[in-house]
C-alpha cells in the first residue's frame, strides 16, 4: 500500500481529515507537526520562537523524509508549509505515494483559523482583517507547490464525511 499524503494550507483540515481516514482505512496516521514536536520535545510555537523558521524548515524536511522511509503504510498529514520548502514538493510525486491537496478558499480558511490561531505562529498576532489579507497573498504564493500534488479535493462547504468520501474515490 502506498503512503497517503494530505497537504494544504493551515486550517484546510489535514489533521482532522487524516484522523478520520485513518479510522476508515485502518492505517496509522502521523501528523508531521506532531512528529516534529515529539522528536525535539518542543512545540512548533517554541521552535519558531527560540530557533527560528529556517531551523524549523530544516527539521520539517528531515522528518518528512524519515516518514517516507517508514516501510509500513501510513497516512501523513503535512504541515501547512511543508510542500513549499526544501524541494519537498518533489517528494509528492513519487510512485510510492498518493498525495492529495485539500483545497480551501480564502473565506473558508479565515473562518476556521480565526477561531483557532494561537498555536499557529504565522498568524497568531493578526486580527481577522490582517489575517484575510495575509492568507490571500500567502495562498497565492503557495498554490504552485500545493498544485504539485497528484490529486486535489475541494473542501469548501463540505462536511468531514463528504471530504473523506471524495478521497476514498481517488484511492479506489
Ligand atoms: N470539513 C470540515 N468542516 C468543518 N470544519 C472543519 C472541517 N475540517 C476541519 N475543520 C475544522 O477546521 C479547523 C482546522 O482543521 P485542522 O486542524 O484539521 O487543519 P490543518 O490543515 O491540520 O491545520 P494546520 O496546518 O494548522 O495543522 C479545526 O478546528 C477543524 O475542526
Ligand atoms: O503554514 C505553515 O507554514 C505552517 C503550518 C503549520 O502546520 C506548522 O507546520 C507551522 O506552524 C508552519
Ligand atoms: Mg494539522
Amino acid at each position: 500500500m502506498k503512503k497517503i499524503i494530505l497537504l494544504g494550507y493551515m486550517g484546510c483540515g489535514k489533521s482532522t481529515i487524516a484522523k478520520e481516514l485513518s479510522k476508515k482505512l485502518e492505517i496509522p496516521f502521523v501528523d508531521l507537526d506532531e512528529f516534529i514536536e515529539k522528536k525535539v520535545k518542543m512545540t512548533i510555537k517554541t521552535i519558531f520562537a527560540e530557533k527560528g523558521e529556517i531551523h524549523f524548515r530544516k527539521l520539517e524536511h528531515e522528518c518528512f523524509v524519515e516518514l517516507l522511509h517508514f516501510t509500513e503504510p501510513i497516512i501523513i498529514g503535512l504541515g501547512g508549509g511543508t510542500p513549499c520548502y526544501a524541494n519537498n514538493h518533489e517528494l509528492l510525486k513519487g510512485d510510492d505515494v498518493i498525495s492529495v491537496y485539500l483545497k480551501a478558499s480564502i473565506d473558508t480558511l479565515v473562518g476556521r483559523l480565526s477561531l483557532n490561531k494561537s498555536n499557529r505562529p504565522l498568524i497568531a498576532n493578526k486580527n481577522d482583517e490582517e489575517m484575510k489579507e495575509f492568507i490571500a497573498t500567502h495562498l497565492f504564493e503557495r498554490s504552485y507547490y500545493y498544485n504539485q500534488a497528484q490529486h486535489t479535493v475541494t473542501v469548501d462547504q463540505k462536511t468531514i464525511e463528504d471530504t473523506i468520501k471524495d478521497i476514498l474515490v481517488l484511492l479506489a
